[in-house]
């Protein structure tokens, strides 16, 4: 099936940057949020987006050029423009922002072929949108972005069930390639192989985009990997095992993480942290129990960047 527009639900964090990232790929988006200006403050976001990356591709060819020059090799005017032709990815902002209409609607959606939910990560906000557009066209596929709620109870509000599934984007989607895939226990074939291709062929605008597929069980893999680890980490630098610096530094250099996980926990947000910790708790027991460290955090409003304090100061 072809998807030529895309509908996103919800402008906030997640849904303006898929937005932005479907735009990017040549599709026509339909963004709507509960009312026009939370639409239009999702869009004032893309718009940030859109030149941020502008900017950083149109430095792209002039480093490289600065790079090769450093080493004392003069290149000619013709070799410089054919870096800049090489590396430089044209960003065309203004007809990207045109690809994208807003609304508070959801009738507007009536065209989309895909429709992207990305609202509150509240399971009856998204069982309540489901029903909401629970008879758009036949074909049209139905993903939620969710992290950790039921994509079989959302789905259960369809008239076309089979046509749900999750399709878990990770933030910020613009740079980060990996979608997790994961299909309901009604979701079919046809629907879950249209999601898989579709992502394989976008871009973000570093690199392709890359599906994984994953069972609905709580956290997937990513979160269920990553978040116990920054849990863990918590709990070292609670017992006195080391400071956070020794634990960031630890992991970076011995383990070659691009972050350490107490950095990482502070640019998610502890209160997302301990939000999925949680879930993992509750989904698999004593051995995902949630840092007290994590939870006096939360308590204490020091959530990380957000709020400028978290396990280091900004
Ligand atoms: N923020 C992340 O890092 C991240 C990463 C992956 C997945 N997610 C998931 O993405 C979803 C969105 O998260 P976010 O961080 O963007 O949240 P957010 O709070 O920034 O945005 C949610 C938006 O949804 C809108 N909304 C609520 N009900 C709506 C409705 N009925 N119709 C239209 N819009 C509605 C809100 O007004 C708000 O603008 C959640 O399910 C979350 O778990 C978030």
């Amino acid at each position: 099936m072809e998807i030529k527009t895309v509908g996103v639900i919800g402008a906030g964090t997640m849904g303006s940057a898929i937005a932005e990232l479907f735009a990017f790929n040549g599709f026509n988006v339909v963004m709507k949020d509960q009312n026009m200006d939370l639409a239009r403050s999702g869009y004032s976001g893309i718009e940030k987006i859109l030149n941020d990356m502008k900017r950083i591709n149109d430095e792209k060819p002039e480093k490289e050029i600065a790079r090769i020059e450093n080493y004392g090799i003069k290149l000619s005017d013709d070799q410089k423009n054919a870096i800049r032709k090489k590396i430089g990815v044209q960003v065309d902002v203004n007809a990207m922002l045109k690809r994208i209409s807003l609304t508070d609607k959801y009738s507007d959606l009536s065209s989309c072929d895909l429709v992207i939910e990305a609202a509150f990560e509240n399971q009856d906000v998204k069982n309540r949108i489901f029903s909401d557009i629970s008879d758009l066209s036949e074909h049209a596929i139905i993903a939620s972005n969710t992290s950790s709620l039921s994509i079989t109870e959302m789905s259960s509000r369809l008239k076309r069930p089979e046509n749900a599934l999750i399709l878990h984007f990770f933030n910020p989607p613009y740079l980060l390639p990996l979608v997790e895939v994961v299909p309901s226990l009604y979701t079919s074939d046809e629907a879950k192989n249209t999601a898989v291709s579709l992502i394989s062929r976008m871009k973000n605008h570093r690199e392709g985009m890359v599906p994984v597929m994953a069972k609905e069980r709580e956290g997937f893999i990513v979160n269920r990997l990553l978040i116990p680890l920054i849990n863990s980490a918590s709990d070292l630098l609670d017992s006195g095992v080391a400071s956070a610096e020794d634990i960031d530094t630890a992991m970076k250099k011995g383990a070659g993480f691009p972050m350490g996980p107490l950095e990482l926990a502070d640019m998610i947000g502890i209160d997302v942290v301990v939000d999925v910790m949680e879930v993992l708790e509750r989904a698999y027991g004593e051995r995902y129990k949630t840092s007290v460290i994590l939870r006096r955090m939360r308590e204490a409003n020091r959530l990380g960047r957000k709020t400028r304090i978290g396990f280091y100061k900004y």
